[in-house]
């Protein structure tokens, strides 16, 4: 396809995107569906600027003076992937490109100066966030909300049950996977360009024999400070679709038991094929839509790990368009679910035991805020220091336990963001119960 065919395409799945409310992977995949002549280059670099439109979507509308897609979208091309504006004039003439350029149109992108702007425009997060971006960052809110307005870098885990980490580095050079700065144990892909060609990384070989997994280094160190040793009885009570699961199995090299239980039995089906690949034999899935329960396991667990469902604006970067879905009331049926949660994951901690409090969320009120209500709930728990518990794993680097020192919170909890950390936003608390 030309250039002008694929903006064609860009504005009209960003349409279904913004007006429809259809997650971009399924318009893309839809607009797939009706344009038989559009190859893989043509889908990932149509998806790639829909994703960097709505990663930047209230600087540009601003720059644009319109917030409609197809300006959006022309301002990405101008204002984000660097476009002069006579390139993106000349595609509106390629066979199946957008109209030509209204005269606005070509005004505004001629005029690439800088801007005075409310924080939440330079920040490209929605205004109703601004207090609770605030209350997260401080001063540092615009910085911090715009690393998290850029492409998201790749972060693998090697597997220790299949290989180490000498082994898994050559197989890996041919994704460009350089040893993370953070982990002794993972390997980090720089932010790809949508529109390279490059080999996607579940069809390398390495991940189809299970020595990495795709997992961000954020949820790596979570799954570090929970310190699952070998012979621990651990329940993974948000399990999902496992990565967690699998972190937590590897330290364990097989003794032990992890159960994974989640509210969705369907989540967890993602699991069975990972954990074959990974080498994993000592998770049992608990499904409760297949009568399995947890009761018997009540006081039984050295670790509780709650993953808990939350807005997920810690992963920005890579789902842009969830940015803008997130709502008030979506916030505060999430602080609801946290709360209920962390009340009932806390009946499985054995005395002595500990509960894994993490989120993929930088606000306080998903996460400091929850921890602190649970346990002024629940006194047999107290907070112990996450950064040295992560530390304590042996899987970080000394950069990684540099970062999580300095990002610990006076209560001990860490929260890592794209900023501080290069990870997604990820925040976790370590909690003990009494012996
Ligand atoms: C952040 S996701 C878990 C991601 C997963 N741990 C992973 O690493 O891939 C949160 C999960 O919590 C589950 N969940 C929501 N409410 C729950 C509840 N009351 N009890 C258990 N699981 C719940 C959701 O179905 C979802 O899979």
């Amino acid at each position: 396809m030309r250039n002008g065919g694929r903006i064609s395409a860009a504005i009209s799945v960003l349409t279904d995107v913004l007006e429809r409310h259809q997650p971009v992977k399924i318009a893309v995949r839809d607009w797939g569906k009706s344009a038989r002549y559009a190859g893989s280059k043509d889908r990932a670099w149509v998806s790639g600027l829909v994703l960097d439109t709505l990663r930047r979507r209230n600087s540009t509308a601003q720059r644009m003076g319109f917030t409609d897609p197809r300006a959006l979208v022309l301002g990405t091309l101008r204002f984000v992937w660097d476009w002069p504006a006579a390139d993106i004039e000349q595609a509106c003439y390629d066979e199946h490109g957008p109209t030509p350029l209204t005269n606005a149109e070509r005004d505004a992108l001629l005029n690439a100066s800088d801007f005075a702007a409310p924080i939440h425009v330079q920040g490209d997060f929605p205004e109703w966030m601004t207090p609770h971006m605030e209350r997260a960052f401080g001063e540092d809110t615009v910085a911090e909300a715009q690393a998290m307005a850029v492409r998201a870098d790749v972060d693998l885990r090697v597997n220790a049950l299949k290989t180490d980490t000498e082994k898994a580095a050559l197989p890996l050079n041919t994704v460009r996977a350089e040893p993370s700065k953070l982990l002794t144990n993972a390997f980090h892909i720089p932010a790809r360009d949508p529109t390279q060609r490059e080999d996607s990384l579940e069809n390398i070989p390495a991940f189809s024999k299970g020595w990495v997994e795709v997992q961000d280094a954020g949820s790596q160190i979570a799954a570090a400070a929970a310190n699952a040793k070998p012979g621990e009885q651990v329940l993974d009570f948000c399990a999902g679709g496992g990565g967690k699961t699998l972190a937590l199995a590897a330290p364990m090299g097989g003794k032990g038991q992890i159960f994974a239980y989640d509210i969705d039995s369907k989540r967890l089906s993602a699991l069975v094929p990972r954990l074959k690949r990974s080498g994993t034999h000592n998770v049992q899935l608990v499904h409760p839509s297949e009568g399995t329960s947890l009761d018997p396991l009540v006081e039984q667990m050295d670790l509780v790990f709650v993953d808990a469902p939350c807005t997920g604006t810690g992963t920005w970067r890579r789902r842009p368009d969830s940015k803008w879905r997130v709502r008030p009331n979506q916030l505060g049926k999430r602080i609801e679910d946290q709360r209920g949660i962390l009340i009932d994951a806390a009946r499985f901690v054995k005395p002595g035991g500990r509960l894994l409090y993490a989120t993929c969320s930088f606000l306080i009120e998903e996460d400091e805020d929850r921890v602190a209500e649970f346990l002024s709930g629940d006194t047999r728990f107290t907070e112990e220091d996450a950064a040295e518990a992560a530390i304590a794993s042996g899987l970080l680097t000394d950069h990684g336990a540099e970062i999580v020192r300095k990002y610990r919170g006076p209560t001990g909890s860490v929260r890592l963001t794209p900023l501080r950390a290069s990870t997604d936003g990820f925040f976790f608390a370590v909690l003990r119960r009494s012996a």
